[in-house]
């Protein structure tokens, strides 16, 4: 069916997206609550990004897991593009943590458990996120971690060089320009694994040429803490290796003893 904007009742900025505004809005009829992403055409022309924003929807639509927000459907005017997307109540986990300071080891499992199967059914998809840091990450109703903002995911075809977002997560073939694949994603999960549980990244540092050295070199340390277990400084550090054909795959990471013996298969704690 062929949507409009008068078909929502339109609330308040959710945030800032990469091309446009988010809002909460409520289909009139339903009164089903989502979230519509704004896209103003001329943005569209004058960055050239109408390609890019074409496969990112064409990913988002195919893309149906109970840990990936759903892009339902779509519709434009004359000046806009509306993407009419899931609403996750909680926000995002980034606030969570930083309100928190860290998650204990059942919720760092959970999400870490959630986010690997998430990236095994892209995979199995061939969409490879390289994107996946806190703010990416939304909450929903009863605390189910979702997936955002596939701004930079791209088909495994193309391996494009450009960066991506914050350097706290960047793997070191990212850093060092080489060529990557899927195995960014896993060394992903090394570092949100880290900071779910230190609540900092593992090579945050004074400045970004630093925070270079420091991934490039793998220079991971533990603060000496009662509340993380060598289990998940073991799963750590199998994720956080160089060699990107070394790091432990999601299959592995998902039969993990400290995955095993702390994550809830529900995605829920
Ligand atoms: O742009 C995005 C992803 C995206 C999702 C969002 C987004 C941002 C915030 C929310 C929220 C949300 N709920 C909140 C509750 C409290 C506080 C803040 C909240 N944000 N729910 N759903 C959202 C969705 N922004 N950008 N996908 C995209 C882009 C281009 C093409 C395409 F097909 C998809």
């Amino acid at each position: 069916r062929e949507w409009s904007i008068n078909d929502f009742e339109i609330g308040k900025p959710l945030g800032r997206g990469k091309f446009g505004r988010v809002y909460v809005a409520r289909e009139v009829k339903s009164k089903f609550v989502v979230a519509l992403k704004v896209i103003f055409k001329e943005q569209l022309e004058k960055y050239r990004i109408h390609h890019q924003l074409r496969r990112e929807m064409e990913i988002q639509i195919s893309l149906k897991h109970p840990n990936i927000l759903s892009l339902y459907g779509w519709f434009h005017d004359s000046e806009r593009v509306i993407l009419i997307l899931e609403y996750a109540h909680n926000g995002e986990l980034y606030k969570e943590l930083s309100k928190r300071g860290r998650f204990s080891e059942k919720q760092a499992a959970t999400y870490i458990f959630s986010l690997t199967e998430a990236l095994a059914y892209c995979h199995e998809k061939h969409v490879i996120h390289r994107d996946i840091k806190p703010e990416n990450l939304l909450l929903d109703h009863e605390g189910r971690l979702k997936i955002a903002d596939f701004g930079w995911s791209v088909q495994s075809k193309s391996k494009r060089q450009t960066m991506c977002g914050t350097l706290d997560y960047l793997a070191p073939e990212m850093v060092e320009n080489k060529d990557h694949d899927y195995a960014v994603d896993n060394w992903t999960l090394g570092i949100l694994c880290y900071e779910f549980l230190y609540g900092v990244p593992p090579f945050e540092a004074e400045s970004q040429a630093d925070t270079f050295e420091r991934i490039k070199k793998v220079d991971l340390s533990f603060p000496p803490s009662p509340l993380v277990s060598s289990d998940a400084k073991n799963l750590i550090s199998r994720l956080l290796v160089k060699d990107s054909s070394r790091r432990l795959s999601l299959q592995k990471i998902m039969e993990h003893p400290w995955i095993i013996k702390n994550a809830n298969r529900m995605g829920v704690c």
